[in-house]
């Protein structure tokens, strides 16, 4: 009998000290907490990081490296020290733990992804708790490639694998309205139930020098993870029960809800993974035919377009104000759109010659507002 699926991320600053190495009691206690969660018949994923953090100190580096491959190298040697203190850990409660090393380029590639996906099932079938982390020594520095932080990285995984729930364990226990480390004023934020730009300014960087992404690539993760139809949360978890808490909702921490249903695979493809190669603006009539009509663009609410795409391509949609509300496969190219833009169908059916007359078609097109 298996319930529901549940995603748990725990970052650097949970699992190792600003010295580096790694804190074995800490992972024997996170071991003890996700194997009652398992006992308990849910299907539990561990997207852990602290690789760089363990490895660091076994070269000898004085401190948590930042050029790449030094980085690379720490978490060479400390994946492997991260994998085998799990291993050990879950052994005591007879339970099997597999190791699962992501990029981003897996991510934006079709046929990778569906096979990361179905051996996590497959594992999950076999009641292991699969254990991922970046594939650090592949995964080039670059903005576009990397993740650098797990956050993100959690919140695929929970899209993905459909999971009800994403709980993303850190050393500060929620999202407060300002970093709680600069600001001890600062307060806490209870629930958020639809990240605004507003949300995001409040969250700051890394607080530790063994974290990466901060509490800005945590919300991040949180939209996406909401977007794709799985409730969030972001705390602490240090005493026993404290994960069983935060997954029935009484944690210490910040809450996430979203009433949205899980994604086809297809539409994270085009949300979460997809390259977008222009944008294109339009007008308040088209704003509402997307978000609340549920309908196609057409040319007649192009109001601007920047980039050079072609048919078939992804684009981002943007209203006047210039905020992002979500990407579709466009049917035209960008000369295309310049010369029919703000035209009625039928004009535009008189200019140009597309296989589509609508920019994008409601069925290739996502929201992210
Ligand atoms: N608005 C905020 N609310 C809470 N924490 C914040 C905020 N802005 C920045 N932070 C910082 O984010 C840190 C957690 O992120 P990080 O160090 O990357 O941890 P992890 O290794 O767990 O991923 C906290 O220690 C805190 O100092
Ligand atoms: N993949 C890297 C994760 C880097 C990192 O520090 O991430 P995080 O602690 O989640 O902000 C590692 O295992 O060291």
């Amino acid at each position: 009998m298996m319930s529901e699926r549940i995603v748990v991320k725990i970052g650097s600053s949970s699992l190792t000290s600003e010295e580096g190495g790694l804190n074995r009691e800490r992972i024997q206690y996170f071991a003890e907490e996700l194997a009652s969660l398992h006992k308990n018949g849910s299907g539990v994923m561990l997207v852990t990081s602290g690789a760089v953090a363990a490895g660091f100190r076994q070269i000898g580096y004085a401190s948590k490296p930042k050029i790449v491959h030094e980085k690379q190298a720490a978490a060479a040697v400390g994946q492997a020290l991260l994998m085998q203190a799990y291993q050990e850990a879950f052994s005591r409660f007879g339970i099997v733990a597999a190791q699962i090393l992501l990029t981003r380029a897996d991510f934006s590639n079709r046929r990778r992804i569906q096979n990361a996906l179905m051996t996590i099932e497959e594992l999950l079938r076999q009641r292991i708790i699969p254990i991922i982390n970046e594939n650090d020594t592949v995964a080039t520095d670059e903005l576009v490639l990397k993740f650098g932080d797990n956050d993100n990285l959690s919140a695929l995984v929970a899209a993905m694998t459909k999971a009800a729930k994403l709980v993303i364990i850190t050393d500060m226990d929620g999202l407060y309205t300002e970093d709680p480390r600069k600001n001890p004023q600062a307060v806490k934020i209870e629930r958020v139930d639809q990240i605004s730009e507003d949300i995001m300014k409040l969250a700051g960087g890394a607080g530790s020098s063994v974290g990466t992404g901060g509490m800005r690539s945590k919300i991040e993760a949180a939209r996406i993870a909401m977007r794709g139809g799985v409730h969030a949360f972001i705390g602490k978890v240090q005493q026993e029960g404290d994960l069983a808490l935060a997954v029935e909702g009484n944690g210490r921490g910040t809450y996430f809800d979203t009433k949205l249903h899980s994604l086809p695979m297809k539409k994270q493809w085009l949300g979460f993974h997809s390259m977008p190669q222009g944008r294109i603006t339009v007008d308040d009539g088209a704003v509402s035919a997307l978000l609340e009509g549920g309908k196609s663009l057409l040319p007649a609410g192009v109001t601007d377009i920047q980039g050079e795409f072609h048919p078939g391509d992804v684009v981002e949609v943007a209203n006047r104000q210039g905020e992002t509300l979500g990407r579709g496969v466009v049917n035209y190219a960008a000369w295309q759109i310049q010369a029919v833009a703000g035209l009625t169908t039928e004009e535009v059916r008189r200019r140009v010659d597309v296989a589509r007359i609508e920019v994008i078609h409601r069925d290739e097109w996502i929201t992210l507002k």
